[in-house]
C-alpha cells in the first residue's frame, strides 16, 4: 500500500533561519564590543559585578536585580551604538536632528546607568561598608 505523501519538512529551514538571526545578533554584539570603548567599560564592569556577586553570596532576588540592571545598561549601550551608526550613515554632515538623535540615545544610556548604579549601591553598598569601614 502506498504511504500518504508527507508535507515538505520545513522545520529545519525555520531553525536554520533562527540560528542565522542569532548569528547576526552575536556578530553585532562582537562588532560593538570591538569598536566601542564605553561598551568595553560596561563589559568589564559586568565581570567585576558578577565576581562581587559570588563573593558576597547574593540571594536569587538580588541576582535577578543585578542581571536586570546589567542587561538594561548593556542593551541601551548597544542601541546607542546602533543609533550612532545610523546617524553617521544618513547624516555625516552637521544637522541639528542628527545631534538630537545622538544626544537622546546617549541620554537613554545615562538613565539606565544611573538606575543600575542605584541598584548596585543598594545591593553592594552595605556589604562594602561592612567589609571596609565597619
Ligand atoms: N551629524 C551631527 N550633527 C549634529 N551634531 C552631531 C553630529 N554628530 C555628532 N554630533 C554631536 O556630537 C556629539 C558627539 O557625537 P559622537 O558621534 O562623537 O558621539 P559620542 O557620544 O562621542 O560617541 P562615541 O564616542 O561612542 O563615538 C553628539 O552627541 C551630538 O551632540
Amino acid at each position: 500500500m502506498n504511504q500518504p505523501e508527507l508535507p515538505p519538512r520545513r522545520f529545519p529551514a525555520i531553525m536554520r533561519r533562527r540560528a542565522a538571526s542569532f548569528g547576526y545578533a552575536f556578530r553585532g554584539v562582537a562588532a560593538a564590543l570591538r569598536s566601542e570603548i564605553h561598551l568595553q567599560f560596561h563589559a568589564v564592569a559586568t565581570v567585576v559585578v558578577i565576581g562581587l556577586g559570588f563573593y558576597f553570596r547574593l540571594s536569587w532576588l538580588e541576582w535577578a536585580l543585578v542581571a536586570l540592571a546589567v542587561g538594561v545598561v548593556l542593551g541601551l549601550e548597544l542601541m546607542n551604538t546602533a543609533v550612532e551608526a545610523v546617524v553617521n550613515l544618513v547624516s555625516p554632515e552637521y544637522h541639528p536632528l542628527a545631534g538630537r538623535a545622538k544626544d537622546v540615545a546617549a541620554g537613554a544610556v545615562l538613565v539606565g546607568a544611573v538606575a543600575a548604579l542605584v541598584v548596585g549601591l543598594l545591593i553592594f553598598g552595605p556589604r562594602m561598608w561592612a567589609l571596609f569601614v565597619a
